[in-house]
């Protein structure tokens, strides 16, 4: 849908009312020289990933849950160029998940036409909303593609031990770090057509594996999460090492748990 005012004049009468801010009141919402506002730190995050390779041909992403709102990127978009004005800004609410394409409940929409809110959005959604999460980060990394291509067809986790980097990695994302003796397990799910239809298979991975700090998704990347976007970036770069070291490990023969 366009990102217009018409958005809120041609609703049916029969939608709820919509929240969606208009003019300086919505731009309120993204404008700040804090360089931690959310708005900010969305992009100034997307330039760092970008250069990691996460979040490069405008894959990947950042979502940060402060207070009451979500802050999103567009979709489609070079990540590494984006700035605050283009940010989304959605009320949080557990009864509130956002429909894919479906505007209706957006606090603030970027003026500039044609601009969607990224399809990542109910994905990391599931991360607020299962797991409390204050950011959710999805990246493209080539570690985390080629460890769930090595790791097989058959493969539904990822599993690593005895790597100093493990300690850096929270249970479930959100709960006390890992220590060097314990395994560090990832979940695998398919991916599928389209971003959004990756939702229910996250949501299921993450009830099954409660103590798993994200999720895989074969042949695409990785969705991780973290209490706050620091937490969440920590782990996405100790998670993506681990990823790595598995991704040669693997092509070296060794054995990922144990010491041997
Ligand atoms: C190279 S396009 C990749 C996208 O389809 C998708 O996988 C993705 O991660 C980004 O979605 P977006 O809607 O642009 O935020
Ligand atoms: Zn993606």
């Amino acid at each position: 849908m366009a990102s217009s005012s018409s958005n809120v004049a041609s609703a049916p009468a029969s939608e709820p009312v919509r929240a969606q801010l208009q003019g300086a009141e919505a731009d309120a919402l993204i404008t700040s020289t804090d360089p931690e506002h959310p708005a900010n730190l969305i992009c100034e995050l997307c330039r760092d990933f970008y250069t990691l390779g996460w979040v490069t041909g405008t894959g990947g992403g950042i979502s940060i849950r402060h207070g009451k709102h979500v802050y999103l990127a567009p979709s489609g978009v070079q990540k590494e160029r984006i700035k605050p004005e283009h940010i989304f800004v959605l009320p949080f609410a557990q009864s509130s998940v956002p429909k894919p394409g479906s505007q209706r409940d957006f606090l603030r929409i970027p003026t500039r036409v044609g601009l969607k809110e990224s399809a990542c959005t109910p994905l990391f959604w599931n991360a607020f909303t299962l797991r409390s999460a204050g950011a959710c980060i999805h990246t493209h990394s080539q570690h985390a593609v080629l460890l769930t291509l090595l790791l097989g067809k058959s493969a539904k986790s990822f599993r690593i031990s005895h790597q100093e980097m493990i300690k850096g990695v929270r249970l479930g994302g959100s709960g006390k770090t890992l220590r060097f003796f314990d395994t560090l397990e990832v979940p695998i799910i398919e991916n599928t057509a389209d971003e959004e239809d990756l939702t229910e298979g996250m949501a299921k991975a993450m009830e099954e594996y409660p103590n798993a700090a994200a999720i895989l998704v074969r042949r695409h990347g990785v969705y991780i999460w973290g209490n706050t976007w620091e937490q969440a970036k920590i782990q996405a770069e100790c998670l993506d090492y681990l990823f790595e070291m598995g991704c040669k490990m693997i092509q070296a023969g060794l054995p990922l748990v144990g010491d041997d």
